[in-house]
Formats: C-alpha cells, sequence, structure tokens
C-alpha cells in the first residue's frame, strides 16, 4: 500500500494507483495545467475501470473520490447527465446503440441545456430541432444570440457527444422541449464537425478542471433516431405520438442529480471542511487559557467549539439526509419504471429542497470552517478554497436554490391546500394531515422525538401561514402570479422549515437504529446539537406563535453549552469516522498525522514564485 487508510475497497484500490496520490502540487498549477492533469487522471481512471471491471456507477464513485480529489471530473456530466439521460429517455434500441459506448468511454457525452439568456427557465430556452420529413433529419439551429448553449460541463474541449435540450417543431408547431443525442466532434480528429461553433466559456469561481463550454448551430442535421424516444416518438413522416405521460419526464435527468449532490457535493463537501477544521483544532494551540500554563489546543475553547461542533452535526446530518435521498431516489424511480407515478411530485419537491437547503448550508459551513482555521484556513494549503469553490457551485447548478425552494414551496402548497380539502397527505408531508400542536413537549431532558416535533411544529405552522398569506393577497385583488410574487420570501422560508424538519427526522431514525449503545449516545449528542442550534439559529420562528417561551429558550441554550464539552473529547474520531483519506482532503491542515508546521514550510517553499530564475527576480534585482 502507498498510503494509510483509505476505508473501502475501492478507495484502496485506487489509491494504490500511483498516479493518482503522486504528481505536481495542485496549487501551484495553472488552470491549463489542471485541465490538462485532469484530462490525464481521467484517461488512467478509464484505463482502471477496464481492469477492474468498474461498471457500477457507485463503485466507480468510490474510486473517483481518489482519483479526482475535491475536483469535479469531466466524467461528472458523462456519468452523472449523459449515461443516466440515455438510459432513462432513450427507447430500447437507442440505449443499445449509445449505452455500451459511453460505458467503455468510447463515446463521451454532456447534458446541454442551459442557454445564454436561460437557465432557470427551462421553457424559455431557445434551441430548436425542426423535423424535415424530407431527409428525416431534425435541423438542431441557434436562431439568436441568447440561444447559444451555456455551461454544460465537458462540452469546450472533451466531449464529443451530448443530449442537446431544444423545442421541437414540426410542421411549424412547437411541441415543446425534447432530448436529443447529438455527435459534436469527429471521433478520428476531435475537431468540432461543420455546422457548429463550440469552445470553452472561461475562467470561473471554481471547477477549473472541467471545460465549461458554448455551442452554437448554423442549422446542423441529425439523423430522426437520435430524438430520445421513450416517452415521445417523431414518425418518418412526421406524425408526432406521445405516451399519456407526464410531460416533466424529460426533466428526469435533473432530478437524479439533484437527488445525488445532497450527498455527493454538501455532504461530502462539509464532511472535508469540517474534518480540516476539527483536526487542525487539535493540534493549533493558542494563547492562554490558564496563567503560566501551556498553552491549550485551540479545540479547547468554547468558542471553537461553538463555530465547529453544531458544523460537525451539520455534516453528519446532511451525510445522512444525503443516503436517504439516493434510497427514496431509486425507489420512486423504480416505481415510475412500473407505471406508477404518483410520487413524482413528491420526488421532485423533496429532491429539489433539499438540494437547496442542503447545499446552501454547506457551503455557510465550509466557509465558517475556513474561518475556524484562522490565518492559515486563507491558504491554499488548508484546502478549505478548493473545497468551498466546488460545493459553492451546487447552490447554482441543477436549478438555482431559491428556484429550487419555490419548486419545494409549490408542491407544499398544493398539499396544504388538498388538506383543506379533506385530501389525506403521505409520505414526506404526512405530517401537514396531522392537528399542529401547541403544546411544546421540550424539556430539559431534550429527547429527539421533542426536538424533531419542534420542527413539524414550525413547518407545519410556516406552512399554513405561506398558504394562508397567500390566499389573502389573491383575495384582496392580486392575480395569483402576483400573489406568488408577493409571498415567495415567505414560501422559500416555508420551504427551509419543511427541509429542516425532514433532516432533523432522518437524523433522529439513525439514532434510533443504532444497536450500539456508545455510538448511539454519541449520535444522540450530536443530533441533539443540530436541533439546538436549529432552534436558536432560527428562535423567531419557534416563538413567534407562543410554542417555546423563553424560559425553554433559555434551558436550549444551557444544554447547547453543555453538549459542546460532552462532544469534545470525541470530535476527532467523529471527523476521523468520515474515513477521509490525507489525498482525498488535498489539506495540510487536515493530515491525518497532524504534521502540520513542518509540512506548511516544505509546501511554501516549494511555490512557483520562490523560484530564483523568474522574471520577477529580473525586474526587481
Ligand atoms: C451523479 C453525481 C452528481 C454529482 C456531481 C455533479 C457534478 C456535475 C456538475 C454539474 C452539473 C450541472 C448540470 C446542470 O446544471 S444541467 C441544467 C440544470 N438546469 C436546471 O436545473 C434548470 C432549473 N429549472 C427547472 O428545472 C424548471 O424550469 C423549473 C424551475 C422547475 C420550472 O419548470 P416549468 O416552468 O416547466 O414548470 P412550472 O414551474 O410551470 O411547474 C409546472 C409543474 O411541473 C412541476 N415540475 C417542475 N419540474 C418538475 C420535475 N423535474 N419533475 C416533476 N415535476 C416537475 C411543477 O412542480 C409544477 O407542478 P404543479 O403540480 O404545481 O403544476
Ligand atoms: C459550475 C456550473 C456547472 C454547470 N453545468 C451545467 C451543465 O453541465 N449543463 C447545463 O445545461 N447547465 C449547466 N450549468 C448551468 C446551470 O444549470 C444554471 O446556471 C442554473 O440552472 C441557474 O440558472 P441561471 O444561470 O439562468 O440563473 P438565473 O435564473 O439567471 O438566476 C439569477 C437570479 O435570479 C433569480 N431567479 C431566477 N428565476 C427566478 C424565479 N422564477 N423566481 C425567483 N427568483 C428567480 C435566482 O434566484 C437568482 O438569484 C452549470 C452552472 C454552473 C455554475
Amino acid at each position: 500500500m502507498l498510503f494509510k487508510g483509505g476505508g473501502l475497497p475501492h478507495e484502496s484500490l485506487a489509491l494504490q494507483e500511483k498516479l493518482f496520490g503522486a504528481g505536481p502540487d495542485y496549487n501551484f498549477m495553472t488552470r491549463i495545467e489542471r485541465f490538462k492533469n485532469s484530462l490525464v487522471r481521467v484517461q488512467h481512471f478509464i484505463r482502471c475501470c477496464a481492469r477492474y471491471n468498474l461498471h457500477d456507477h457507485a463503485d466507480k464513485k468510490w474510486f473517483e473520490g481518489v482519483a479526482f480529489p475535491n475536483e469535479v471530473s469531466v466524467l461528472g456530466p458523462h456519468s452523472g447527465m449523459f449515461i443516466p439521460t440515455l438510459k432513462e429517455q432513450g427507447s430500447e434500441e437507442q440505449i443499445q446503440k449509445w449505452v455500451p459506448q459511453a460505458e467503455k468511454h468510447q463515446i463521451m457525452g454532456t447534458y446541454i441545456q442551459t442557454e445564454l439568456g436561460h437557465g432557470t427557465f427551462v421553457r424559455g430556452l431557445e434551441t430548436t430541432a425542426t423535423y424535415d420529413p424530407k431527409t428525416e433529419e431534425f435541423i438542431l439551429n441557434s436562431p439568436t444570440l441568447t440561444s447559444i448553449k451555456w455551461w454544460p460541463g465537458g462540452l469546450g474541449r472533451t466531449c464529443n457527444f451530448g443530449i442537446v435540450m431544444a423545442l421541437l417543431y414540426i410542421d411549424g408547431k412547437n411541441y415543446g422541449m425534447h432530448p436529443f443525442v447529438v455527435q459534436l466532434r469527429s471521433l478520428k480528429t476531435h475537431e468540432p464537425l461543420p455546422g457548429l461553433t463550440m469552445g470553452d466559456i472561461g475562467p470561473k469561481f471554481g471547477f477549473d478542471t472541467v471545460d465549461n463550454g458554448y455551442l452554437q448551430f448554423n442549422h446542423f442535421g441529425i439523423p430522426r433516431e437520435n430524438m430520445l424516444m421513450k416517452y415521445c416518438q417523431v414518425l418518418k413522416n412526421g406524425t408526432y405520438t406521445k405516451q399519456t405521460r407526464n410531460p416533466k419526464f424529460s426533466y428526469g435527468a435533473m432530478i437524479f442529480v439533484r437527488s445525488m449532490v445532497v450527498y455527493e457535493v454538501a455532504g461530502q463537501g462539509l464532511a472535508k471542511a469540517c474534518t480540516i477544521a476539527i483536526r487542525y483544532s487539535a493540534i493549533r494551540r493558542q494563547s492562554e487559557l490558564k496563567k503560566s500554563r501551556p498553552e491549550p489546543q485551540i479545540l479547547d475553547y468554547q468558542t471553537q467549539q461553538y463555530k465547529l461542533f453544531p458544523l460537525l452535526a451539520l455534516a453528519y446530518a446532511v451525510w445522512f439526509t444525503g443516503v436517504r435521498m439516493k434510497e427514496i431516489y431509486f425507489m420512486v424511480n423504480n416505481e415510475i419504471k412500473q407505471g406508477h407515478t404518483e410520487r413524482l411530485p413528491e420526488l421532485h419537491a423533496i429532491s429539489s429542497g433539499l438540494k437547496a437547503f442542503t447545499t446552501s448550508m454547506a457551503s455557510w459551513g465550509i466557509e465558517r470552517c475556513r474561518l475556524a482555521c484562522g490565518g492559515h484556513g486563507y491558504s491554499a494549503a488548508s484546502g478549505l478554497p478548493k473545497i468551498y469553490v466546488n460545493a459553492t457551485g451546487g447552490c447554482t447548478y441543477e436549478g438555482e436554490n431559491t428556484v429550487m425552494l419555490l419548486q419545494c414551496a409549490r408542491f407544499l402548497m398544493n398539499i396544504y391546500g388538498g388538506v383543506k380539502n379533506g385530501r389525506r397527505p403521505s409520505g414526506s408531508v404526512n405530517y401537514l394531515g396531522e392537528r399542529i400542536s401547541s403544546r411544546c413537549t421540550l424539556t430539559s431532558e431534550f429527547t429527539l422525538k421533542s426536538l424533531a416535533d419542534a420542527f413539524k411544529h414550525r413547518a407545519a405552522r410556516m406552512i399554513k401561514e405561506a398558504s394562508e398569506r397567500l390566499n389573502r393577497l389573491q383575495a384582496s385583488g392580486n392575480d395569483p402570479e402576483d400573489s406568488w410574487n408577493l409571498n415567495s420570501v415567505v414560501l422559500t422560508k416555508a420551504a427551509e422549515a419543511h427541509c429542516h424538519y425532514y433532516m432533523v427526522l432522518v437524523f433522529e431514525s439513525v439514532v434510533e437504529s443504532v444497536e450500539d449503545n456508545c455510538v448511539k449516545d454519541i449520535l444522540r449528542q450530536l443530533c441533539q446539537l443540530l436541533a439546538l442550534c436549529g432552534i436558536q439559529e432560527n428562535s423567531g420562528d419557534f416563538i413567534q406563535d407562543g410554542f417555546l417561551n423563553n424560559d425553554q429558550l433559555e434551558l436550549v441554550k444551557q444544554k447547547q453549552l453543555s453538549l459542546l464539552s460532552e462532544i469534545r473529547p470525541n470530535a476527532v474520531l467523529l471527523v476521523d469516522a468520515f474515513e477521509f483519506h490525507d489525498v482525498q482532503l488535498g489539506s495540510i491542515l487536515g493530515r491525518f498525522d497532524g504534521n502540520v508546521y513542518e509540512n506548511l514550510f516544505k509546501w511554501a517553499k516549494k511555490t512557483p514564485l520562490n523560484k530564483p530564475e523568474d522574471l520577477i527576480h529580473r525586474l526587481l534585482r
């Protein structure tokens, strides 16, 4: 073994690959070097997949975690969007034709939806696909500047295929957004095919290793068979047929990625940041706690614990919620495949809501971890800037977070309206059918049930009030759309409260399922801390209707503080339990061996600015 650790079989395999552990320091590379380095890794990863027979998505994911530490590889859109869309939206014939080539990486694809002028508003996209029955081709065209495709990952230089979302026109009639498989580059020369203008969109906040690109179509023909035809078909003569299914099925790829992002991006990103900040806080000593005594570990300061332990609790909560979100996705998707589509709206709502809620919390949490590391947190050597810029992208891609919360709120309003009309809700919203209890059961014991109930009360009240406010706005003469807009801040807060309750509930259920009493006790403390911090940070929501009183809030504060001391002895073990290898963390501050200062010094000496022969030296001489 080249490296210590690597808890899971596929991680251990990947850690044995010299190329993934060695090589130049990422922090000292230019963007072009980072991109090239990533391509070398991609090629090696593809060879490894063949060598180790890695076909399963989950197996590959473990391997990727080591191959592309803290980076988003260009394989993300290929394996996370291109292949799933082919599988979910292609006919059997189309799946047979493209999926095997894609899985063997003989073709590399991406998901091409967003345009210069529109990302959020999918119905506003302008790219057209006009069917010509004479040639039996779709003619793809970008009719305006704003219709140029913009952002798809891997489009700039890497991919030779893509799934393009475009408006289908037959005989002058617009049939709405449909997915098309499009070859973009020659499989021999890798040059863009005639009729396509494409390239990279330039440097970004993060995602240096991904060539997010642009693409302009100039009346570009593709065969009729290239429209993905599982749900809708265009026959040779131009006849359009469709199954009587939900038109939102063509949005399936987005639901999939949103469901995965909770664990893969928010959960992993925050857990890595907590690992770095807590390990570092255990080796960093600063100031005096008691006169003439050795400087304490900064982790012994209550304020440091107050910064970091709630984030540790949040990292566990998001991790568990992400695992649950994946399970729900696969369960409901299987039901949909069997023809049972009843739970699609709930899946859309919970995946949109949790994607938004957890990526926002993680993004904020990672930055707090960086601040908690003082000066060294600001250095790239901490690894935290890289984790932040990549994770925070999750707040925007796959549906901007505010917009996603509003989608979740829309579902909550529908359900609440149904309850008012006597319908019984089920699944994640079944509590909306219960009577909202005005009695708070919180006592100094702070059982997990009583804490979850407090969040249930808050969510139910905020959803009810959002709905009533919406009705009042309409009753006072606003049309439904204006009422929605005038209520949208309240709606996003109701959606957040729903997601917050869901996360606390998932954490509670995980704690209850643990058999080992010692582990159970420690996880219970974390779950209590998560919930108590949530109550304190949003205390207005809990006291507004008199559910919590001042005495109870005082109890909340006292318990929060006592939990900090109780968690302290286990804090480092709790981050070690995430089992991130040093290679995956990419952080000198978060090294497993704690040898931070010696390695910071070695690292600084290697920085290119210290090279004696460069231009700067000549200019300064
Ligand atoms: C696998 C590992 C992954 C991790 C690694 C990731 C690395 C890769 C990195 C980056 C990839 C990024 C890829 C992208 O960003 S691709 C582009 C993504 N774009 C978006 O997400 C756009 C967001 N916008 C939308 O989704 C929609 O436009 C909308 C905001 C939802 C609005 O849609 P629309 O206007 O059509 O709908 P309405 O608001 O009018 O609603 C009508 C009813 O439809 C329901 N609805 C909407 N969407 C869905 C859906 N997806 N599924 C089911 N139902 C849906 C909506 O709730 C309304 O229902 P109602 O009953 O109220 O009428
Ligand atoms: C790193 C990264 C990778 C990406 N990868 C891909 C990819 O592979 N393929 C692809 O097709 N796209 C990709 N995208 C594009 C991405 O999906 C969009 O940027 C995203 O969906 C947001 O849309 P937008 O840019 O139009 O934001 P906008 O909608 O312009 O958002 C700007 C502001 O307007 C607000 N707003 C917009 N609409 C509403 C509304 N209805 N109600 C209230 N507020 C609103 C938003 O809340 C936000 O504050 C990527 C983007 C990034 C950053």
